[in-house]
């Protein structure tokens, strides 16, 4: 199977969060690609990059970044591909220095930024899924399995108070 969705992040150091949302990929059945590009330490890179995504099959990229979080919305800028953002935790800010980075994109050039920190991987994973699922049905049906699978543990945890 060709690559569906590639992660990608500044650094390796942060693989911590971005595991996650290879994880829930992995889960959902989805193949994916992960790799260390940064807009800043490797720009050509990251434009050749970005600009041979679609063409190799990629569907969605998922772009994680901390501080000066330029990554998300510079391969957004050269991609007609959907981008995920994700605001990796910074140490300094505690990453709202990343999500304001990611967020406010100028108009024309959207990128679906999620939530600082593992819980926005988790959610950046399964957006991919849910984009790509629109299009394949069994992609959203394992999606939709998962969603299900929340529900009742929250109705359980109801029941257990
Ligand atoms: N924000 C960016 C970009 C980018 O936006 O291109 N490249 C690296 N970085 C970020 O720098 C932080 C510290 O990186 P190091 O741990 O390598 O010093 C990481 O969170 C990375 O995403």
């Amino acid at each position: 199977m060709s690559v569906q969705v590639a992660v990608i992040m500044g650094s390796k150091s942060d693989w911590d969060t971005m595991e996650h949302a290879c994880a829930v990929l992995e889960e959902l059945g989805l193949s994916y690609e992960k790799k260390v590009v940064s807009a800043h330490r490797t720009p050509d890179l990251m434009f050749s990059y970005a600009e041979e995504a679609a063409g190799r099959g990629i569907r969605v990229i998922i772009a994680g970044a901390g501080g000066a979080a330029h990554l998300p919305g510079m391969v957004a800028a050269k991609t007609i591909l959907p981008v995920i953002g994700v605001p990796v935790q910074s140490k300094a800010l505690n990453g709202l220095d990343s999500l304001l980075s990611i967020v406010q994109m100028p108009g024309g050039i959207p990128v679906a930024t999620v939530a600082i920190g593992k819980a926005g991987a988790i959610n950046a994973g399964l957006l991919a899924a849910q984009i790509i699922g629109a299009f394949d049905p069994e992609v959203q049906q394992r999606a939709q399995l998962r969603r299900d699978a929340i529900r009742d543990e929250v109705l359980e945890s109801s029941d257990s108070l």
